[in-house]
């Protein structure tokens, strides 16, 4: 009996899987496109904007250390698919003013065109026992990991909304899905990340705009080595179950998704949003009509 349950599931997922594809957006084309890196500077956020670069794409590179910026900079044009092609730096903290954040954002979209894609990679982390964690670290991390993703999204989403078109992604960790031993400063600005991403894609689907998270292992970054300088025994061993990844292929799955923006968890999800998002449009749509009816009285 419970073999014929688990046969039957087995096939009902299958089956939304291979229908996935049918409801998903179009694939986003890189090629062209402005994609805005926060974090671009190291590390994983480096990475994601080699892969989109080799694809075509405009980069603004966003951090706060302008030397780094220009060395990544030098990096990523390496991989130039043609001469038109343009890496932009901007040297911003994304944490601190939600002003200036958007005033560097205006100067990018400026000089690059309105941004298709905002890849919120900039990040930290600190890991250590509870009690040994200073406590002004709590703030900091939820600044720079959870607010830091707030700002960029805010200064994007109006023109991505206007324009009917967008990706943004944010990069949590395998710690924004479970919180584990020495993380308690850092698991909860990547589960907010969460939060944040579901909520604002019920918001945004109806003016197509895609969002996806992604909940990377350790990956072999300069972040990651600065972690390790105070990572407990327990952490050590904990994190070594899941093992570690290079920043490179941590990049080219996470665009594929952004790209592609249909797995297996948002076709299941599907079903159980499906309800929600369709209260969504309808509100939508009458609050069009509503505003359209003021104009012609
Ligand atoms: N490496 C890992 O093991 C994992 C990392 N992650 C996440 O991936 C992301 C990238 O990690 P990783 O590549 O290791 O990080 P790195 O430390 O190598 O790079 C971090 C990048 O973010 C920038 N940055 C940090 N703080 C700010 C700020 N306040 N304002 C603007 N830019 C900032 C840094 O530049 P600058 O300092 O000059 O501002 C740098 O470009 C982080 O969000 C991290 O939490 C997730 C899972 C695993
Ligand atoms: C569906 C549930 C999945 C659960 C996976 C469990 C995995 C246990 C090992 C996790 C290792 C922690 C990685 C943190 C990486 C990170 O973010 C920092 N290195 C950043 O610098």
């Amino acid at each position: 009996m419970l073999l014929v349950v688990a046969a039957f599931i087995v096939a009902f997922v299958l089956l939304l899987y291979m229908i996935s594809p049918l409801i998903s957006p179009k694939p986003l084309k890189l090629n062209g496109a402005h994609v805005v890196v926060t974090g671009g500077s190291s590390g994983i956020g480096k990475c994601i904007a080699v892969e989109c670069y080799r694809q075509g794409a405009f980069i603004t590179l966003v951090a706060r250390d302008e030397v780094k910026l220009l060395q990544a900079k030098k990096e990523v044009e390496k991989f130039a698919i043609n001469d038109k092609q343009v890496v932009l730096c901007i040297s911003v903290d994304v944490s601190s003013d939600y002003s200036q954040v958007e005033s560097v954002i205006k100067q990018a979209q400026e000089k690059l065109g309105p941004v298709d894609m905002l890849v919120n990679c900039a990040g930290t982390s600190i890991s250590g026992k509870f009690e040994d964690v200073e406590v002004d670290r709590f703030k900091k991390l939820m600044e720079v990991n959870y607010l830091g993703s707030v700002y960029p999204t805010r200064a994007v989403i109006t023109t991505m909304k206007e324009r009917r078109m967008g990706r943004i992604m944010f990069v949590s960790s395998q710690a924004g899905q479970i919180g584990l031993f020495g993380y308690t400063a850092y698991s909860p600005s990547k589960f907010a990340l969460r939060g944040l991403a579901e909520s604002l894609q019920m918001e945004i689907k109806p003016y197509n705009i895609y969002v996806t998270v992604a909940y990377p292992p350790d990956t072999d970054t300069p972040g990651l080595a600065e972690e390790n300088k105070t990572k407990p025994l327990e952490t050590k061993l904990i994190a070594e179950t899941s093992g570690v990844c290079q920043p490179d292929q941590v990049a080219k799955i996470i665009v594929r998704d952004a790209i592609v923006t249909m797995g297996l968890f948002r076709t299941i999800a599907l079903f159980y949003l499906g309800s929600f998002d369709s209260i969504v449009r309808r509100c939508m749509i009458q609050r069009e009509q509503s505003k359209a009816a003021d104009k012609r009285e």
